[in-house]
């Protein structure tokens, strides 16, 4: 499968169900998921995961990514300490195709504590469905990185 559509997955201990109900469901609507755990439900450290998951997008490794915690914040932060990385947190469906739209995000973030799972499953329906449009929302973008 072409890299355009590998999805990298993580999370912490807080959404391991969710996250890989998302990994099945992505993967039922023809993306391929990647989902580099963790599998087991002991406590660890959401930084961890955020910023294993925004290397593989960083590295151009994988295309998109969706990476959750309890609240979705904690990951989310860390995800965007990598160079490069746009990643917000959504507990709607709007906010998921604008973070696309205008804000060209590669990582949705969500909570897995916030929202409930079947919300959670069109969140990133929305995400995935949408397109960069580009234009003046570009130039906004480039002045996030710094240009
Ligand atoms: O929401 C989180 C960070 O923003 C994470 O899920 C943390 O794990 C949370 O802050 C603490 O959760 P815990 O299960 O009480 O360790």
């Amino acid at each position: 499968m072409s890299a355009n559509k590998r999805v990298v997955l993580s999370s912490d201990h807080a959404a391991i169900e969710l996250r890989q109900a998302i990994a099945k469901h992505i993967t039922d609507l023809g993306w391929d998921a990647v989902d580099i755990g963790p599998t087991t439900p002991e406590s660890t450290h959401y930084p961890l995961h955020g910023r294993a998951a925004a290397e593989r997008v960083a590295s151009g490794d994988c295309a998109l990514g969706i990476i959750l915690c309890g609240t979705g914040q904690g990951i989310m932060m860390a995800a965007n300490k990598v160079e490069g990385i746009r990643c917000g947190v959504c507990s709607d469906t709007f906010s998921a195709k604008m973070i696309r739209a205008h804000n060209n995000a590669q990582i949705l973030s969500i909570g897995a504590r916030v929202v409930g799972d079947s919300l959670a499953l069109e969140i990133v329906e929305a995400f995935l469905a949408t397109e960069f449009e580009g234009g003046r929302h570009a130039t906004r973008v480039d002045m996030i990185e710094g240009a």
